[in-house]
């Protein structure tokens, strides 16, 4: 089967500073595969040149098998790779239907019908957007009312808009309370499942990497030192080497019993 996303010494330097050095990896289809790894380690401008961002200096990306290296940003969002953010875009004055109604209109190449904003264009469409990430109740309500468990879940569903095949997610559950990151999470799981997206996500919080990813990839100065199950990452000694002091390699791993466990830091 061909993968989802197969990287090939992907390689970026500023300057002096080699921030993505000879990276090689695959995403499978329909997976969750984390990419973790210290401030500065280069996750960032891994996923920046994923999605055509930053100009790599060197290496293949391959999308289901066609290079899409080099390629403008707008174009590899074409072809199916979708992105979330750290930080919540959405157009505040509008509802939380007409947000997703607007990806989609984006999606469909109907920009044109925005003039005046066609209230009934992919209505349905984006109804069962919301359903799919439990927001339907919230579609008539203004964007800027919502709470941030909630923005996310939007922003999920905006990304889905444009049926991505891949989604690079940036820290999904920055800023959410810990119930918050397990339930957003879960619903990314039955997304990759029921809608055949395979997800690549970075994230500093070790229980939402341990719970939820099926494979994980360490980054250490712009270098993947470790790949493997949770339960191999974590007590991997070179990963916990990277990670010594800052206590954030405790995370559950996905399929444990849930037990209290060290809360993870940065
Ligand atoms: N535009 C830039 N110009 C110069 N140096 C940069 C630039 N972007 C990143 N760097 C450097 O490249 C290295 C990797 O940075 P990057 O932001 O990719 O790491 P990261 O793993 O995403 O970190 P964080 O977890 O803090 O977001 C760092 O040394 C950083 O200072």
């Amino acid at each position: 089967m061909t993968d989802a996303l197969e990287v090939r010494d992907l390689a970026k330097a500023f300057g002096g500073v080699k921030a993505v050095d000879g990276v090689s990896f695959a995403l499978r289809e329909r997976e969750m595969l984390a990419l973790i790894g210290p401030n500065g380690a280069g996750k960032s401008t891994c996923f920046n040149m994923l999605n055509g961002q930053l100009k790599p200096d060197g290496g293949s990306i391959r999308l289901f098998g066609a290079e899409i290296l080099g390629l403008p940003p707008r174009k590899v969002w074409r072809l199916g790779v979708g992105r979330t953010f750290q930080i919540t875009a959405t157009f505040t004055s509008m509802t939380v239907i007409e947000n997703v109604q607007m990806a989609l209109i984006s999606h469909h190449r109907r920009l044109r019908a925005m003039l005046p904003f066609a209230g009934a264009l992919y209505k349905d469409e984006a109804y069962d957007l919301l359903e799919l990430v439990g927001m339907e109740d919230q579609s008539g309500r203004a964007c800027g009312m919502l709470a941030y468990g909630d923005l996310k879940r939007m922003e999920l569903a905006i990304a889905l808009a444009n049926d991505p095949r891949v989604l690079l997610m940036d820290e999904p559950a920055a800023g959410m309370a810990p119930q918050e990151r397990v339930q957003l999470m879960e619903l990314v799981a039955r997304v990759v499942q029921s809608r055949g997206v395979s997800v690549l996500f970075t994230e500093h919080d070790m229980d939402v990497v341990f719970g939820h990813a099926d494979r994980v990839m360490v980054l250490d100065r712009g270098r993947l030192i470790v790949e493997g199950t949770p339960a191999e990452v974590r007590n991997n000694p070179d990963v916990q080497a990277v990670y010594l002091g800052t206590g954030a390699v405790y995370g559950k791993e996905k399929g444990a019993d849930a037990t209290p466990r060290a809360e993870a830091g940065e």
